[in-house]
């Protein structure tokens, strides 16, 4: 569904990702883990088109979108779900999750379309049906992180990234992340996952990637690269 091939890319003209190759085929969820600063952000926000590329090309269903514009992104299909959640705060979960549908907002069948994508996202989080009308910036930790989820979910994606979605929370609660993850993918998205906890995303993933300093360093099905005690020393030290 999306290929990054060869990309070059980075900040004020230093490099971040230097020649990386991935490939994220439909219906499967692929891990990128590595230590901190290694470039999985970089990779999220490089297919979002929020960083330069210098080099290189990104391919979705068969078109080269290296040129296209952040919004053009959303457009088709690709929606991330941001490193720290970005929830707007002041607004409810209900008037955040709104703001995720904008992508379908003005289409055909839009008031059908809203209350069956709501729907769905209560179903996977039913916490969230309680505090729909509580603000976002209120919620714990893993709450927001459900609905930064979520808001994602309104859109509609067809390839959904996350970047970093354990960030800050309890293991038991990062568990139930990754279920919902593991259900995302049941219902048939496609989902690119990046992560300093490599274990656990390594072993959800369908296919994995070990990042470090710009490059990958190692690929292959999840649970053979979680299983490798040499790439875990050399590469994701005691993270994972
Ligand atoms: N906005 C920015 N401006 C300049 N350099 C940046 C910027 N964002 C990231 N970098 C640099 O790019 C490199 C890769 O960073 P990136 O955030 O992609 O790593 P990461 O693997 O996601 O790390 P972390 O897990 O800490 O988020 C780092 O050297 C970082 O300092």
């Amino acid at each position: 569904m999306l290929q990054l091939d060869q990309i070059v890319a980075g900040y004020n003209k230093s490099v971040a990702l230097d020649g990386v190759s991935i490939s994220i085929p439909e219906g499967r969820i692929v891990s990128v883990v590595g230590a901190n600063g290694a470039g999985k952000s970089t990779i999220v926000n490089t297919i979002s088109r929020l960083v330069t590329t210098y080099a290189g090309s990104i391919r979705f269903e068969g078109q080269d979108i290296t040129g296209r514009k952040p919004a053009q992104v959303v457009e088709l299909g690709i929606v991330q779900v941001p490193e720290g959640r970005r929830l707007f705060a002041p607004l409810t979960v209900e008037e955040n999750l709104r703001l995720g549908f904008h992508r379908l907002a003005g289409k055909a069948d839009s008031q059908r379309r809203y209350q069956e994508r709501l729907d769905y996202v209560l179903e996977l989080f039913p916490i969230m049906r309680q505090r729909i009308h509580q603000r976002a910036g209120t919620m714990s930790g893993g709450e927001q992180q459900m609905v930064a989820i979520s808001r994602a979910l309104m859109a509609g994606p067809k390839l959904l990234m996350l970047d970093e979605p354990s960030l800050g929370l309890a293991p038991m609660i990062v568990d139930q992340i990754f279920e919902i993850l593991a259900k995302l993918r049941k219902d048939g998205l496609t989902i690119l996952l990046v992560e300093q906890h490599a274990d656990d995303a390594l072993q959800l993933a369908d296919y994995g990637y070990i990042m470090a300093v710009g490059r990958v360093r190692a690929e292959g099905p999840g649970n053979s690269l979680r299983d490798n005690p040499a790439l875990h020393q050399s590469y994701l030290g005691k993270v994972a």
